[in-house]
């Protein structure tokens, strides 16, 4: 292996520029050529394409987002849009790639790999929806921008004796809520893989506000529905003043955590080495502490691994 692709794809993470910074400086400290791949799978297909060299990614290893720019490509789910930019990889002698993004990014690193090309993928997303890996870079750096936000929405909930919903990313996946929840301590934790009943909700909030509860934090992940509709339907209900936060983008941005600096440098020093052995369709992840590859089929396969006990110490902990 004589040159490695390296690109960020879908929606950014803090922890992806530590990673790139791993990716071009492990590959160089092994005589890799480094390319860096600008806009995700839209910048392959279009050349957007120039070398890395180590100075390229020095005083990154802070900054959130990512210095080779992200984006989403619908284009890249048709087959001769994937033919071209095996093409394009051939032309600026690419012969292995890095892929640094989410299960849609991975799809179109597997189809990639399909098409023969060497492909590893980088598990970067804040939403930590990958289910072969126990984490995802980005996750922590959402986790503890959410707990920041909900800790100063916990004083005016408490202020005004209110009902606080605050609405946290994860579209399929209740992680940010779960652990932003029980690290600070919301009243109520609504993810996606678990049904939940409005009417056990207020019941809980007018005992609460009965036994002199002052505030009462509901943590809701997007994609269980809206916040604002919700707030209205409790406020309705228990006749308690409710208020929805949606957090929105904040939770993308922001200098990394070191947790996901960590995670970053090792995943990206295990790419390389995982090209270099020769393992390809391959993604990368840590389980128990410990860096490993595996085949991107059975990773992009791996069924929700919700953490029940953590969602019922939460109940235990309200
Ligand atoms: N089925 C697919 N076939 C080929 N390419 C795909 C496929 N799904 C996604 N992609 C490519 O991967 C890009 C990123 O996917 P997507 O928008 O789902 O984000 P993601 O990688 O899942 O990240 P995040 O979790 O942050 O949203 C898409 O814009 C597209 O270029
Ligand atoms: O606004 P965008 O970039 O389309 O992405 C929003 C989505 O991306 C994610 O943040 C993941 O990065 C999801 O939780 C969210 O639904």
């Amino acid at each position: 292996m004589k040159c490695i692709g390296v690109l960020t794809s879908g929606g950014d993470a803090p922890g992806m520029n530590p990673a790139v910074r791993a990716v071009v400086r492990t590959a160089l400290s092994k005589g890799i050529k480094v390319m860096g791949i600008n806009r995700g799978y839209s910048g392959l297909i279009n050349g957007d394409i120039e070398e890395l060299t180590r100075t390229s990614v020095s005083d990154i290893i802070h900054k959130g987002g990512t210095i080779l720019k992200t984006a989403r490509c619908q284009e890249f789910k048709q087959e001769e849009v994937r033919k071209k930019a095996v093409n394009i990889l051939k032309v600026f002698g690419i012969d292995g790639l890095v892929v640094i993004g989410g299960d849609g990014s991975f799809q179109g690193a597997k189809l990639l790999s399909d098409l023969g090309v060497a492909t590893v993928g980088l598990p970067g997303t804040i939403d930590n929806d990958l289910a072969y890996t126990d984490y995802t870079i980005g996750f922590y750096t959402a986790v503890n921008t959410v707990l920041d936000a909900l800790n100063k929405i916990r004083d005016t909930s408490s202020s005004h004796e209110r009902v606080s919903i605050i609405e946290v990313m994860g579209r399929h996946c209740g992680d940010i809520a779960l652990y932003a929840g029980i690290a600070g301590g919301a009243e109520q934790i609504i993810v996606p893989e678990k049904d939940y009943k409005l009417d056990e909700i207020c019941k809980s909030i007018i005992e609460g506000k009965n036994s002199g509860k002052t505030h009462n934090i509901i943590i809701l992940a997007e994609g269980v529905g809206g916040a604002n509709e919700l707030a209205k339907e409790i406020e309705d209900i228990t006749g308690v003043v409710s208020r929805a936060t949606i957090l929105g983008h904040i939770q993308r941005g922001g200098s990394p955590v070191t947790f996901d600096r960590i995670l970053g440098a090792r995943l990206g020093a295990h790419a390389i080495d995982t090209l270099i052995e020769g393992r390809t369709a391959r993604v990368v992840g840590i389980k128990n502490n410990k860096v490993f590859d595996m085949d991107i089929n059975e990773a992009l396969q791996a069924k929700s691994d919700f953490d029940e006990d953590l969602y019922e110490l939460a109940k235990i902990l309200r």
